[in-house]
């Protein structure tokens, strides 16, 4: 890691340093949409760290990469260039060493790269990797404050962030959400993909308990305008502290 994506992560709150918000949660709790409504809100940028697992599943899978294997994922990552958008609508490219970069935005979110991601964010060396590029987004960001949202943001890539959220939601609801985003599959099989997914992922981290000082936020009984509102309260809470004003 380098002293500046290392500095990125600790120095949280100095001048100058984008304020952060850290989301984690399960597959379908709300964590992107609900981030990304919150940020544009709060003026903020938004970080979907997923995408960027997301994108190295499929240029993997493009590349004719075996995924389970650590050392040719890392390999494939020396020659990438991921680029994502902070602010407004997302755009995910992804290039490799000498071709043009692809938009990847639809692709990354098909329901057979959503099934394969587990098998590159379960190495210890690409979650590394991916990490300090996370750090380094952040710091190069130039906002005034960034959302950002995963699985181990809250525990391992901004656990001294100010606002920590464990994002939470029943998997029946949870898989009622994804149904209505992905057509011709049944309640029943995506609850059963997500299910599938989230305990696979969970092997590698965490995201169903809160770590200690981490805000559990559960939505299942929240629409998504009151889990937005949940998210702006703690955030406003921690900017603006009772009896400060602005
Ligand atoms: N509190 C909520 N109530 C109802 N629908 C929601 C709520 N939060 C999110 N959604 C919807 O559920 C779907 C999945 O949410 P998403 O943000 O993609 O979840 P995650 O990023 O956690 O997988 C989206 O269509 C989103 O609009
Ligand atoms: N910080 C993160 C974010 C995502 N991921 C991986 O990336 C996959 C896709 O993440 P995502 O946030 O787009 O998933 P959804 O919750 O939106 O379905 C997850 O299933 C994890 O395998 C991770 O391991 N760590």
């Amino acid at each position: 890691m380098t002293d500046a994506a290392t500095n990125a992560a600790h120095d949280v709150g100095a001048p100058g340093d984008p304020i952060l918000v850290a989301i984690d949660g399960p597959a379908g709790s709300g964590k992107s949409s609900v981030s990304r409504a919150s940020a544009d809100r709060l003026g903020f940028g938004i970080l979907d760290t997923g995408a960027a697992y997301r994108a190295l599943a499929w240029i993997a899978l493009q590349a004719g990469v075996d995924l389970d294997t650590e050392a040719a994922v890392v390999q494939l990552m020396d020659a990438w260039a991921f680029s994502i958008t902070m602010r407004g609508e997302q755009r995910v490219t992804v290039g490799l060493a000498g071709a043009e970069p692809i938009d990847a935005t639809a692709a990354i979110r098909e329901h057979s790269v959503s099934g394969q991601v587990s098998r590159v964010s379960k190495h210890p060396v690409v979650r590394e990797r991916l990490n300090e590029m996370f750090r380094e987004l952040v710091a190069a960001s130039g906002l005034p404050g960034v959302v950002i949202e995963g699985r181990d943001i809250t525990t391992v890539v901004a656990p001294d962030a100010p606002v920590r959220i464990l994002m939470t939601a029943s998997a029946e609801a949870r898989a009622s959400r994804r149904a209505g985003e992905l057509e011709g599959l049944s309640h029943a099989q995506v609850l059963a993909d997500i299910a599938a997914r989230d305990a696979k992922d969970a092997l590698v981290v965490d995201f169903f308990n809160p770590a200690p000082g981490v805000t559990l936020v559960d939505t299942s009984d929240l629409n998504f305008e009151q889990s937005v509102q949940t998210v702006i309260d703690i955030v406003e809470a921690v900017r603006l502290p009772a009896g400060k004003s602005e």
